[in-house]
């Protein structure tokens, strides 16, 4: 029947089409992610709807759609097809550059000892809270734009340069105005708590998130004005401690948000742990996870979204991929765009995976997509080249990807 009707797309006779998963595996694990799904001289076709209709080979296809119409056909010989890249963390809406702080960082400033003095994240806060809503969103849309052009169909973003509520809620409405209006699928994350605002303690930013900030998000999502999917703590020393962050997650987790938090970067915190008990999506970073921590994130299925930029920026240790992969733990990637680590591509994040954090080219697609995807809630609808999922795919001018 579908066969006779008007289709937006058919991808015709690609070299390979990368699938990464056919058998609506909601996430990859050890094998899986080490071998994965491609068909060879196959054709794809997307409907009116932007959902893929079919996937297979091109003879099979041709006969199956002889009769249907096409908004647009697309020769594919001699190309590689594969899913839209899934960026699972990012801080893009802000204003002011930090490049000041690259010559601090080259001159022996850790990350932290920048933060301490005020700068960093607090630099960052200041010129955002003065910046109107419009110039957040105009510069917003460009790195949206480029992040597109290196490939991300699908990209988790953050707020968290206001710390205030009101600042938070201009951020998250400039999210959810490119959500409505942008061709690029967001996941937006309300992250309040990504440091501790001037004048304040710990203790006192954490009251003010869930007293104030968390029940007007409520309220706002009940009026659809603002729908936040994720919350963030940057669970570290010096910052939000293991007590606080737990606090936060679960009152975000108890208004229907997802946690997806920033643990175990700079200092051991075993957030890893506490993510797998409060049943936490994804926990990012974890240059410094415990033994304890990466088998309590395989256990509770609880995503790691490794990101390469920063251990290369910061100078830090790399993340242990390997021993996360070997444990089961699901592994996704992220380019942690933000104005420390100003990386909009996700092909780059994958290269630096495979060269510093010694993943193999297969498990780094894995993570840029089917994983990513899992980490935000999304693996039924995004990440791999399947019947039913939205037609976000890439067209690459090569004959093949060479995956091992
Ligand atoms: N570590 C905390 N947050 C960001 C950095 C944000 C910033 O420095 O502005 C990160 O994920 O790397
Ligand atoms: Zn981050």
């Amino acid at each position: 029947m579908a066969g006779r009707q008007r289709q937006r797309l058919l991808l015709e006779n690609a070299e390979q089409l990368v699938l990464v998963c056919g058998r609506r595996e909601p996430c990859l694990r050890r094998e899986g992610a080490a071998g994965l799904a491609v068909l060879r001289g196959a054709s794809l076709v997307v409907g009116l709807d932007g959902c893929i209709k079919a996937v297979g080979q091109a003879d099979v296809i041709r006969d199956q759609f002889l009769e249907a119409t096409f908004e647009r056909i697309i020769d594919c010989s001699g190309k590689c097809v594969l899913p839209g890249l899934v960026d699972a963390h990012t801080h893009p809406v802000w204003a002011g550059d930090r490049v000041h702080e690259f010559a601090m960082k080259l001159a022996g400033a850790s990350y932290m000892e920048i933060h301490q003095a005020g700068g960093g994240i607090h630099f960052t806060v200041e010129h955002t809270r003065k910046a109107t809503e419009d110039e957040l969103f105009t510069t917003f849309q460009h790195r949206l734009e480029r992040m597109l052009r290196a490939g991300s169909t699908l990209v988790e973003c953050k707020s968290g340069y206001g710390l205030n509520l009101e600042t938070e809620l201009k951020m998250l409405r400039v999210i959810e105005r490119a959500k409505k209006s942008m061709d690029i699928g967001i996941s937006s994350t309300y992250c309040g708590a990504h440091a501790v605002p001037k004048g304040k303690t710990a203790t006192e930013a954490t009251d003010d998130i869930i007293n104030n900030h968390l029940p007007k998000l409520k309220e706002l999502k009940l009026s659809g004005e603002i729908h936040v999917n994720n919350i963030d703590v940057f669970c570290e020393k010096g910052v939000f401690d293991l007590e606080s962050t737990r606090r936060i997650l679960q009152a975000g987790k108890d208004i229907g948000l997802q946690i997806n938090f920033h643990g175990d970067e700079l200092h051991p915190m075993k957030s890893a742990e506490l993510g797998a008990e409060l049943g936490a999506r994804a926990i990012s970073h974890l240059e410094e996870v415990s033994d304890e921590g990466i088998v309590a994130m395989a256990r509770a299925k609880c995503a790691a979204v490794l990101l390469p930029t920063t251990a290369y920026m910061l100078r830090l240790k790399q993340p242990q991929a390997r021993k996360m992969l070997e444990e089961g733990v699901i592994v996704a990637l992220g380019s942690d765009f933000n104005p420390n680590a100003y990386c909009f591509s996700m092909p780059m994040v994958m290269h630096l995976a495979c060269v510093n954090m010694k993943m193999s080219m297969n498990e780094a697609l894995a993570a840029a997509t089917i994983n990513a995807a899992y980490a935000l809630g999304k693996s039924d609808t995004h990440g791999s080249l399947e019947v039913g999922k939205q037609g976000d795919l890439l067209i690459i001018n090569s004959s093949r990807l060479n995956l091992k």
